[in-house]
């Protein structure tokens, strides 16, 4: 008897699930941002304007194989998550999509997915971009992420991906600027997370998973956090050294790495309560700020 009333009171938690679960379960900012630069990939690729066909349906089949690897995240991660404040209402974690739905939810999105960039944009990018679902799905969320402190570093691979995978679509050919672009976001993602991390550092202490903070210390990850940000204001200077961006990125960029660096130094020798924080968002902004400078400073032609 208790057993039925506890099933069906799972069943009809079950039952509570909206679109709006369904949503969230994708991630939705992040992938936004990655669809960002992802578009920058394409438009840089080309001098003319991007194909709309190949502008549409990569940046659709991209979107999708993404989505689906956050879905994925969501059903690997809903233990730890329930653990964590900040993830312990998520769908999955908390129930209310049950874990044979989230991956019926997940294999269709990466199925339509990956069609829609074979049929429609090329095999090269099809694959590029499910070998970043795999890397983010599987390799980071379910080996490295409870593994090692690193996992963010090697993990970020797959997320920094997108700006090729919109190069590839449109070009069908690996090109440096792309990996440059690749660089670009590879090296921001440990200041964006372990910013985050610093935070956080309790909750996930409290789950098990050997985040920087809880393996080495809130010193030694803000240490990280600097020099990583003083990595990727060097990093960010290279589009225009090696000609590839012009005069707006060089101003832009290094405005928003001034930015960065100030709340890096902040974290480090002067925190409030609040700095953390304040430096995650300001990651975020920057490389949103970041590749639409790039995408001005490409059609809009500016030279000493
Ligand atoms: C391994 C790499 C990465 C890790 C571990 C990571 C981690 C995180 C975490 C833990 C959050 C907080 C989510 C929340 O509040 O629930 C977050 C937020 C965010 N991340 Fe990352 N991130 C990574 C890479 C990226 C990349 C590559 C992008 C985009 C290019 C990105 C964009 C964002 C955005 C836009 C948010 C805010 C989400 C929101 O407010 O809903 N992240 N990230
Ligand atoms: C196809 C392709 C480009 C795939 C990449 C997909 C993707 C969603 C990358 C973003 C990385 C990210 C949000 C990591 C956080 O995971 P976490 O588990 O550490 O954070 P959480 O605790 O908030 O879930």
């Amino acid at each position: 008897m208790a057993k039925s009333l506890s099933i069906s009171s799972r069943s009809a938690r079950y039952e509570a699930a909206t679109w709006r679960d369904y949503y969230e379960l994708t991630k939705p900012n992040v992938v936004m941002l990655l669809l960002l630069t992802a578009l920058v990939g394409m438009c840089l690729a080309t001098p003319q304007w991007v194909e709309t066909t190949v502008l549409l349906a990569g940046l659709l089949g991209i979107g999708m194989l993404s989505a689906s690897a956050a879905v994925i995240n969501h059903v690997v991660d809903h233990r730890i998550d329930s653990m964590m404040a900040r993830t312990f209402n998520r769908p999955v974690a908390k129930g209310k999509v049950s874990i044979p739905n989230a991956l019926v939810f997940a294999v269709c999105l990466a199925v339509v997915g990956f069609a829609i960039l074979a049929l429609w944009v090329n095999m090269l990018t099809a694959w590029l971009t499910l070998a970043s679902l795999v890397g983010y799905a599987f390799v980071y969320t379910m080996f490295l992420k409870r593994a090692t402190p690193q996992n963010i570093v090697i993990g970020g691979l797959a997320g920094a991906a997108p700006p090729l995978l919109g190069w590839t679509a449109v070009t069908g050919e690996v090109h440096s600027h792309a990996l440059l672009l690749v660089l670009i976001v590879f090296t921001w993602t440990p200041p964006h997370f372990w910013a985050l991390a610093i935070h956080r550092e309790k909750d996930y202490a409290k789950a098990k998973i050997p985040m920087l903070p809880v393996t080495h210390g809130v010193a030694f990850t803000k240490t990280s956090v600097l020099l990583y940000t003083v990595l990727l204001s060097l990093v960010c200077l290279l589009p225009y050294l090696i000609g590839m961006s012009d005069l707006i990125y060089l101003i832009g960029s290094t405005m928003l790495n001034g930015g960065f660096l100030y709340y890096a130094l902040k974290l480090k020798f002067a925190p409030t309560n609040q700095t953390a924080m304040q430096t995650f968002r300001f990651s975020i902004i920057h490389l949103m700020v970041l590749f639409v400078i790039l995408l001005l400073d490409h059609y809009v032609p500016l030279s000493l």
